[in-house]
């Protein structure tokens, strides 16, 4: 488990990570979901003892990183997958690795073996795929069997069978029972990838829940209704004081949009009680594009007043201090 408790940096003026507070489980993949500059990075560095918390502090199973006896068996993570010397083999990268951390040559394989690249392992890693580079980095990060595994943008520039491969593979990791906290900012992914959302944006958080309860709780949810007796049904549902509408849709004709909290075991049971015709009941759940962008909207606002402050400051250092806001001491 990684427990974050107000962790603070700051870099000059700069509050990267404010005050943030979060739980990741073991056997759950969580996504680390934050708009650009949001502080994912500078949290995940302070994580792995990269980078030195201003307050406030975030543990692994209790411990501080810098306090782990061999890291290596408790965390592994990947960060950048271009990490290789190219002149070495995989097999040579992930044996230096292993010496360097006083861990056995048997890891190498298995690690090899768990990541699929045995066949290609003396092959030079300068000359891999990014799809295979990502895999000898993650192989990399299971070298120690660690409990704990941090990946930063893992998906980023891969083919759909590399992506597919991943997203597998994560939910294996959990299905073992590692905590496995994953940075994207390809939502889409991530909604099919992370069973638990932590969000953050201007380093404060935003959201930590399941990915479901994030997307509905921001969308709300809309049940779609297809009845012969459309203007009757929605009479006897606003006769509720539930907000209904009604759209054209193409090749359907016209369709009954119910707003609310009502599930469509609920809604059947109305239609039936009244003698209504169904010929669709169905729930519309919002995409976590929207949610995210619902649930983090303001926080890219402040960043792009932060960017025109920063410009306008060159000429402007009055209207700057205005747009930038107050300003916090170190
Ligand atoms: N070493 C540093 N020195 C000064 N400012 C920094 C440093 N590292 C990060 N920052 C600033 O801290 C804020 C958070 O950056 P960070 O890279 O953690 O965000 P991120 O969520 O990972 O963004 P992205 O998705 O764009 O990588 C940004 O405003 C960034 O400019």
């Amino acid at each position: 488990m990684i427990e974050a408790k107000g962790l603070t940096k700051r870099y000059g003026a700069t509050v990267a990570v404010d005050n943030l507070s979060f739980e990741v489980k073991p056997g759950r993949v969580t996504g680390f979901l934050g708009p650009n500059g949001a502080g994912k990075s500078t949290t995940m560095r302070m994580i792995l003892g990269l980078d030195t918390p201003t307050s406030g502090e975030v543990t692994i199973d209790g411990q501080r990183y810098r306090d782990l006896h061999r890291p290596l068996t408790k965390v592994g993570a990947l960060l950048d997958a271009k990490w290789v010397h190219p002149n070495r083999s995989a097999r040579a990268h992930l044996l230096w690795m292993a010496a360097s951390n006083k861990l056995p040559k048997s890891s190498v394989d298995k690690a090899l073996d768990m990541v699929g690249l045995t066949s290609v392992a003396s092959k030079r890693a300068g000359a891999f795929s990014l799809g295979m580079s990502q895999r000898l980095g993650i192989a990399g990060a299971l070298l120690g069997d660690p409990e704990v595994l941090l990946f930063d943008e893992p998906v980023n520039g891969l083919d759909p069978e590399g992506i597919v491969w991943i997203r597998t593979f994560m939910h294996r990791l959990a299905d073992e029972g590692r905590t496995v906290l994953v940075s994207s900012h390809l939502l889409s992914e991530m909604a099919l990838t992370a069973e638990d959302l932590v969000v953050i944006g201007r380093g404060k958080l935003i959201a930590q829940s399941t990915t479901q309860e994030f997307v509905d709780r921001a969308s709300g949810t809309t049940v779609k209704v297809r009845t012969p007796q459309l203007d009757q049904f929605a009479g006897v549902l606003n006769e509720q004081h539930l907000a209904t509408r009604i759209e054209d849709v193409e090749d359907q004709g016209k369709v009954l949009f119910v707003e609310g909290d009502l599930t469509t075991d609920q809604i059947g049971e109305a239609a039936a009680a009244h003698g209504i015709v169904l010929h669709e009941l169905t729930l519309q759940r919002g995409s976590l594009e929207q949610a995210f962008m619902q649930m983090t909207g303001d926080s890219v606002e402040y960043h792009a007043h932060e960017e025109i402050a920063a410009v306008t400051s060159l000429d402007a250092p009055d209207a700057a201090e205005v747009a930038a806001g107050p300003k916090e001491d170190n």
